[in-house]
Parts: structure tokens; sequence; C-alpha cells
């Protein structure tokens, strides 16, 4: 089995009575797709602020690559190398889609937020902002301004943002969501080469994009873990499927 990269320990998140994330532990191994599903409400997004350290827990640990980062927060999280896609830095509208790589290139490790124009003339990180131009399929827009980009174009350029981050672990909340049917399917098999790189944990309502993509999957009702499993064991499973895939599951 592939290294655990990212772990939880019992967590729990609870807003007044409200337990929303019930004592979760999981993990995300290198090259594998994690995906967690369950009906709205369950507590999806809850967890993933609380991984990426946008949301402090009540009890409970997330350890990164063995280390505890239960106590850090988003920023030092993602500078070494726990990333979810949009939170790095948000867009910036005037600039170029390039220019917005570069920036997350930098961003991420240095917090320069000054001299932007000279940073295209750091060539270590124009050439891994291209990279992630290139991974992502934005090659071709690099030289517009990110506000002519289109929806789908948007969520490519906030992945290329987290992969010139230099990630180790990606957290991908509906990467999907809004995309034509076309986009989804670049998206997927974007994912598809990226988990050769990283550890990817998704959320996704896509069931169709989840089962192709996922290695393991958990499913989560009312914050607590239902099951965990392969997707063969979570499509077969009785109870995830009264409660969440219904009719709809994938054969
Ligand atoms: N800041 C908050 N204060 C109070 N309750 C909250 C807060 N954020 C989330 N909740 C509640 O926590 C529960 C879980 O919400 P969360 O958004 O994590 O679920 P989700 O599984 O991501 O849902 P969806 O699939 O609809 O995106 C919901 O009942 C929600 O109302």
């Amino acid at each position: 089995m592939n290294p655990v990269l990212l772990q939880t320990e019992a967590l729990v998140k609870r807003y007044g009575g409200l337990l929303v994330t019930d004592a979760v532990s999981l993990d995300i191994r290198a090259n594998e797709v994690h995906a967690i599903i369950g009906p709205n409400g369950a507590g999806k997004t809850t967890l993933i602020n609380q991984l990426s350290g946008e949301l402090r827990s009540n009890s409970g640990k997330v350890l990164f690559a063995g280390k505890d980062v239960t106590g850090q927060d988003i920023a030092q999280r993602a500078r070494q190398g726990l990333l979810r896609s949009y939170q790095i830095t948000s867009i910036f509208e005037d600039f170029t889609v390039l220019e917005n790589v570069v920036f997350a290139a930098l961003g991420a490790k240095e917090h320069a937020f000054r001299f932007w124009r000279p940073m295209l003339g750091r060539a270590d990180l124009v050439a891994r902002a291209r990279e992630a131009l290139e991974d992502t399929g934005l090659s071709g827009r690099a030289a517009v301004s990110a506000a002519s980009l289109a929806y789908g174009e948007r969520r490519q350029l906030e992945l290329a943002m987290a992969l010139a981050a230099e990630p180790t672990v990606l957290l991908l909340d509906e990467p999907m969501a809004g995309m034509s049917s076309q986009e989804s399917a670049a998206v997927v098999a974007l994912l598809h080469r990226l988990k050769q790189r990283y550890a990817i944990l998704l959320i996704e309502h896509d069931m169709d994009a989840v089962f192709k993509l996922a290695d393991r999957i958990t499913v989560l009702v009312y914050g607590k873990t239902l099951v965990s499993g392969t997707p063969d064991e979570i499509r077969n499973n009785a109870e995830v499927r009264a409660v969440y895939l219904g009719d709809t599951a994938h054969a």
C-alpha cells in the first residue's frame, strides 16, 4: 500500500449543539484519489475546511506527512504542500492567467506580495507556472486576462494555481461543479494524470466522476463515517444505496 500522507484521528467539529464532524478518522495515501461522498449537509465541506486549516477543530488530530498540523493555520499547511485548490490566493481579474499562476507559485513559498510585475522575470516561477498551465490544459490562455475566462476555465486556473504551489496533497471541493459534461470529462482525465504525482482528496456530487476516479470512497452521513472502501465495495453496500446512492448507483 502507498504511504499515508494525510490522516485524521477522531476529528470533531461542533457548531453549538450541532455535531458536524463526528469523530472522523480517515487517511489519504500517495497516488490515490480518496473521494468523500454523502448527502447534502453531511459535513463534507466542513471536513475539507478542517483539513486545509481554514477551520479549527474542537478535538481530534490532523497529521500531514506524519507531523501533527492540527494547530497550524491554512498558510502554514499550504507552505508544506497541503493545498486546497481555490484557497491559496484568489484570482486577480486584471492580471493575465500566467501572472496569476506565477503569483500562486511565489505566494505559497515566499510570502512576497510585493513587486508584482518583476515576478515575471523569475524564470523558475514562470517555468513552474507554465508547466501547471500545460497540466491543466490552459496553456493557450496564458496571455489573456483572468477576467475573460469562461467558468470552466476559471476552475482550471484555480487548479493550475494549486499545482504551481507544489502540493503533495490536493484537497478538491467539487471541482466539476457547474461544468459542462465536456469540461467535466476533461477534469476527470486531468485528475487521472495528477494522481500519478499527488494524493487527492475529492468531494464531488457527480457520481460518474467519483466512481471513475476514486481508489477509495468514504461515505459521510450526519458527520459520521458510514463506510469506507473501494468503489466496488461502496457501490454494492446496501446501507450506502439506501441513504445516498439509491437507484442511481452506477453499475
Ligand atoms: N458556520 C456554520 N455554522 C453553523 N452550522 C454550520 C456552519 N457551517 C456548516 N454548518 C452546518 O453543518 C452541516 C454540514 O455542512 P457542510 O457544508 O459541511 O455539508 P456538506 O456535506 O458539504 O453539504 P453539501 O453537499 O450541501 O455541500 C450542515 O448542517 C450545515 O448547516
